[in-house]
């Protein structure tokens, strides 16, 4: 078991995010293990996330595949007691290198999560302005930002008169698209979305799938679903994720999205797309 810092032969990854309109950087890990302190929950995962896709990673519960989004851009580290071992690259850059900085990796590989979590008592505008605050990003043009930020986040025509309203009064849609929106102000490569319509009714859920399809090419998407539908619809790339008992999870079976559902090599994929069992 070891701490992720044996990769330091790239270099580390750069704090600058991509100029508009260029393509986005991909990811990929190389043998990625994890563990909860004594507890293996991941081995040896070695993925390919190709830039300005969309890849599903699928699975029953407790395979791990939260586990694996939370490594790609550091947040496990934050967990006490938890480690990991593997290469997480993105761009072909070390995102564990020593001279890496934590935050500047999270600007440039964003999150979504399962619950909307925009700041409730903010308006709209500063909801989505606080991503450049936070990511320490000065001297750009706010409204511009905010405004572009929206647009792609699908939003823009339900809040443009709404901009001084406060973010807890939207939807639940609205809150997960402003929550996007947050996450793309500081032109981030990668947006992971952990389960991000799983609190969301059919027709908000619509919307995001629409939101993922038009930020495609334009940001390099990881998405966590347990929506098989959701999962064909919005995905190129698929990575089906599957835990023993008392053996952590691995992937079965990596590929194209129709692939995975239509031609799946191994009987398990099979079994699982199709509903028999998780
Ligand atoms: N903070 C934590 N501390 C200890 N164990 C954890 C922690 N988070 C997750 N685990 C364990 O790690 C394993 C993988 O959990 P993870 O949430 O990554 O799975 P998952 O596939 O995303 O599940 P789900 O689909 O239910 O969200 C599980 O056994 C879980 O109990």
């Amino acid at each position: 078991m070891s701490t992720l810092h044996e990769t330091a032969l790239l270099g580390p990854v750069p704090a600058a995010s991509p100029a508009a309109g260029a393509t986005p950087a991909g990811l990929e890990t190389r043998g990625v293990s994890a563990w909860f302190g004594d507890h293996k929950v991941l081995e040896r995962v070695s993925l390919s996330m190709a830039p300005g896709s969309v890849t599903a990673l699928i699975g029953p519960s407790g395979c791990g595949k939260s586990t694996y989004l939370r490594i790609l851009n550091r947040m496990h580290e934050m967990v006490r007691g938890a480690a990991l071992a593997g290469e997480v690259l993105l761009g072909g850059q070390d995102v564990y290198d020593p001279a890496a900085r934590p935050a500047d990796v999270r600007k440039r590989i964003g999150m979504v999560f399962q619950k909307p979590n925009p700041f409730p008592a903010m308006t709209v505008y500063e909801n989505v302005a606080s991503g450049l605050r936070l990511a320490g990003i000065k001297g750009v043009d706010k409204d511009e930002v905010v405004e572009d930020a929206l647009r792609r986040a699908g939003l823009w025509n339900e809040v443009q008169g709404r901009l001084r309203s406060p973010g807890g009064a939207l939807s639940g849609g609205q809150q997960q698209r402003l929550c996007i929106a947050r996450s793309l102000a500081v032109s981030p490569d990668v947006l992971l979305m952990d389960e991000p319509c799983s609190a969301l009714d059919p027709t908000s859920t619509r919307r995001i799938e629409e939101t993922i399809a038009q930020l495609e090419q334009q940001v390099t998407i990881v998405i966590v679903t347990h929506n098989m539908q959701q999962a064909a619809r919005v995905s190129r790339h698929c990575a089906f994720f599957l835990a023993g008992e008392d053996q952590p999870g691995r992937v079965v079976e990596a590929g194209p999205t129709e692939q995975i559902f239509e031609h799946p090599v191994d009987p398990r994929t099979a079994d699982y797309v199709h509903g028999r069992f998780g």
